[in-house]
């Protein structure tokens, strides 16, 4: 077809989807040789172009549908005599998620378009059908004797497409018939061409997920059951299955007993990268999380983070990542999450994602975490974390423990400090520069030892790197005696756990984070005892993980490096690092995927309650923040930050979850996964 012609199909396209959808049955034509012709030859073919007819019973007439299957999707041109009318439609290959093809399907499709070819007689043929299938409904007794003396082979092509204002998904049906022979295995064969170049095409458009589902690979699917409203496995078994399995998408479900059964399967699991081809949470922003500091526990986590793209399906109470990731690919969110958002988890492609490396310090122990949506002091995390009580209420709790908290207002007292982003001329950018400036009045960032560590990387720099060569750790990992590291690995692992334990348990259900112990060394380790070989193991572990670039949370943070200090009481501070906070809280519009930044919303004491209440008010539409700069609230693009609340009363949540309340500090690290998306890079 013409480049004239796809530019009828787009413009056509509503137009021919509504009078192509009610038709069913096909009768065949004499131009079934064309097909098989085309068939033929087509093996390696870009393309295949079939004639196809539809019955219109209310017109009692035949209407022929010209079918070309190419890299751009599958066009449908259709010509009826009268008035010499051509509809025609492109279902794009990109909204086209499977196919699938066979005998006859049991179960009455939806939306179908029923087409054949034959070289049989037409009218011959119809009166055949007509006497065959008397009812189209029946699917009894008589449908069995109907389908084995059927010798079609069926194609069923299922598109979901997207269509703007509203944005939205249409599911979309298309079923071609091919009969070209009276033996079943030819046309089977036939339909099985078409099959395979709809992959083919799918592979070529760049959908890695084909590629690797080509090379055996399957989807993890990590499910937990408890989620949100606990309903997620039957969630799942009614949205999400007939899903993948129209996406032909091969998956392994886990159902997680237990928090932190994610984590530890992610974490543990030898072959995850020759088995998997990604990682799906079938969850709230909990899981996600663990399975995030899972794959960051591994000794190969910089492979896992590469090869392994993670996926969100929405079944928690605030679903902040499977929104941010629609957001950025704009795709439809509601009224469908679970639906939409495994659309894009099938599509195949992925986008890296920012991910931040929190240090928290709790006693006289230190903290690494990994985090990929917010981190949140005061206002927000007091109406999160405290309005749980209210859970049995839904998501009205925010608003009812919102209110509560602007009539009983609290601030808190301490230090921030950051270090806003660079524009490209080297000067703080947008809101950063008045944050620099209003820093720049405040008191002095102390001095203090120099930093020991390089130079923090600019955020243009948007691919994280911390060692040369992600070759060289694959082979050291590979000489080593990795049995021999494993058992010490896991010994120490359980030392962490109990530590995990006491840390976190009645206030938080994180517990990903590894203490940065002492360095010891790891030569002659088979002369070490059990401790030590512990100890070895975590150095090693540690040598391994990506390493911060700002100074550790024990050490000043010098103004030479151009770090900003505010020290004063807060209402909040709030970091985000995507969009949404939640489904419904539009919390960093500005925000992107992988721009490498933070976007630190401060809100200062002496912030009128008029104003927090539109602050509040306007989180829903993105609409909080003030258009010009504003002493009490702003928002400052950073790449780095710390607090030090002063008191010891308080609550500091990261990704939503409470953790322990003391100093706390995080860092970009921009690109540093991958996640499933529709777009791509
Ligand atoms: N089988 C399970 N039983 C109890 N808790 C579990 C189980 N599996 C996982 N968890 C824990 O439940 C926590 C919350 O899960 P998740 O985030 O999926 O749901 P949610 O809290 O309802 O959603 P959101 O985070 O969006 O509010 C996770 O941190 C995880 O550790």
């Amino acid at each position: 077809m013409t480049a004239n012609l796809k530019q009828r199909a787009e413009r056509q396209e509503s137009e021919v989807d509504s009078p192509l959808k009610p038709m069913l049955h096909t009768e065949a034509d004499a131009a079934a040789e064309e097909l098989n012709g085309a068939a033929g030859a087509a093996e390696e073919s870009e393309e295949l172009i079939g004639i196809f007819y539809v019955e219109n019973r209310r017109r009692k007439q035949n209407i022929k549908i010209v079918v070309k299957l190419c890299p751009d999707g599958v066009y449908l041109r259709r010509e009826t005599t009268q008035n010499d009318h051509i509809n025609e439609q492109l279902i794009r290959i990109d909204d086209i998620i499977g196919s699938s093809c066979g005998q006859r399907l049991k179960k009455r499709t939806r939306g179908g378009l029923n087409s054949c070819k034959s070289t049989k007689n037409q009218e011959q043929q119809q009166q055949q059908e007509q006497h065959q299938h008397p009812d189209e409904d029946d699917y009894g007794e008589e449908d069995q004797q109907r389908k084995a003396a059927d010798t079609s082979a069926y194609l069923y092509i299922y598109a979901y497409l997207k269509k703007e204002k509203p944005l939205r998904r249409v599911q979309t049906l298309r079923i071609l018939r091919f009969r070209t022979s009276d033996d079943y295995a030819e046309n089977l064969a036939t339909a099985r061409l078409w099959h395979r170049t709809i992959r083919k095409h799918k592979r070529r458009s760049g959908a890695a997920g084909e590629t690797a589902r080509a090379a055996g690979k399957k989807l993890l699917i990590l499910l937990n059951p408890k989620s949100g409203s606990g309903k997620g496995r039957e969630l799942f078994q009614k949205q999400v299955a007939p899903l993948l399995r129209e996406a032909e998408t091969q998956y392994d479900l886990q159902i997680t007993t237990h928090p932190n059964y994610a984590q530890e399967f992610v974490r543990s699991r030898k072959d995850l990268m020759e088995r998997y081809s990604g990682i799906v949470v079938a969850s709230g922003d909990g899981l996600f999380y663990e399975v995030l500091n899972g794959l960051m526990g591994r000794m190969d986590w910089r492979r896992a983070c590469r090869e392994l793209p993670m996926g969100i399906i929405p079944c928690g109470s605030g679903n902040g990542l499977a929104k941010s990731i629609a957001h950025h690919c704009n795709e439809p969110y509601e009224p469908k999450p679970l639906l939409h958002a495994t659309l894009i988890c099938v599509a195949g492609r992925a986008t890296p994602m920012d991910v931040v490396r929190v240090e928290l310090n709790h006693r006289d122990k230190h903290y690494v975490m990994y985090s990929f949506l917010s981190i949140g002091w005061g206002l927000i995390a007091d109406i999160d974390i405290e309005s749980e009580k209210l859970r049995s209420i839904g998501s009205q709790r925010f608003f009812l423990w919102a209110i509560r908290r602007l009539i009983t207002l609290r601030c808190y007292r301490g230090k921030i400090y950051y270090l806003p982003a660079k524009s490209s001329t080297g000067q703080p950018a947008g809101a950063a520069a008045a944050a620099a400036k209003a820093a720049e009045s405040g008191p002095e960032t102390p001095a203090g030892q120099a930093n020991n560590q390089s130079e923090p990387q600019s955020p243009e720099f948007s691919e994280f790197r911390d060692l040369p060569d992600d070759e060289d750790v694959e082979l050291r990992d590979s000489q080593s005696d990795p049995d021999q590291f494993a058992d010490a690995l896991s010994l120490d692992r359980s030392i962490y756990r109990q530590n995990a334990d006491s840390w976190h348990s009645a206030v938080s259900r994180r517990t990903a984070y590894y203490s940065i112990g002492g360095h010891s060394s790891r030569s002659n380790r088979s002369r070490l005892n059990v401790t030590q070989r512990i100890e070895a193991a975590n150095a090693e572990f540690n040598q391994l993980m990506p390493k911060g670039t700002i100074p550790g949370l024990q050490l000043p943070l010098p103004a030479a490096d151009g770090w900003l200090h505010e020290e004063g009481e807060f209402v909040m501070v709030h970091a985000a690092y995507t969009t949404h906070l939640a489904s419904d809280c539009f919390f960093a519009p500005e925000s992107r995927l992988n721009d490498g930044l933070i976007y630190l919303v401060i809100i200062r004491a002496g912030v009128g309650r008029s104003q927090l209440l539109n602050f509040l008010l306007g989180l829903h539409s993105g609409t909080h923040l003030p258009l010009e700069e504003d002493p009490h609230i702003q928002v400052v693009p950073v790449r780095a930050f710390r607090i030090e609340p002063s008191g010891s009363h308080g609550i500091i949540t990261i990704d939503g979850e409470r953790v322990d309340y003391g100093p706390i500090q995080a860092e970009v690290f921009p690109g540093l996964i991958n996640v499933m998306t529709t777009t791509g890079q």
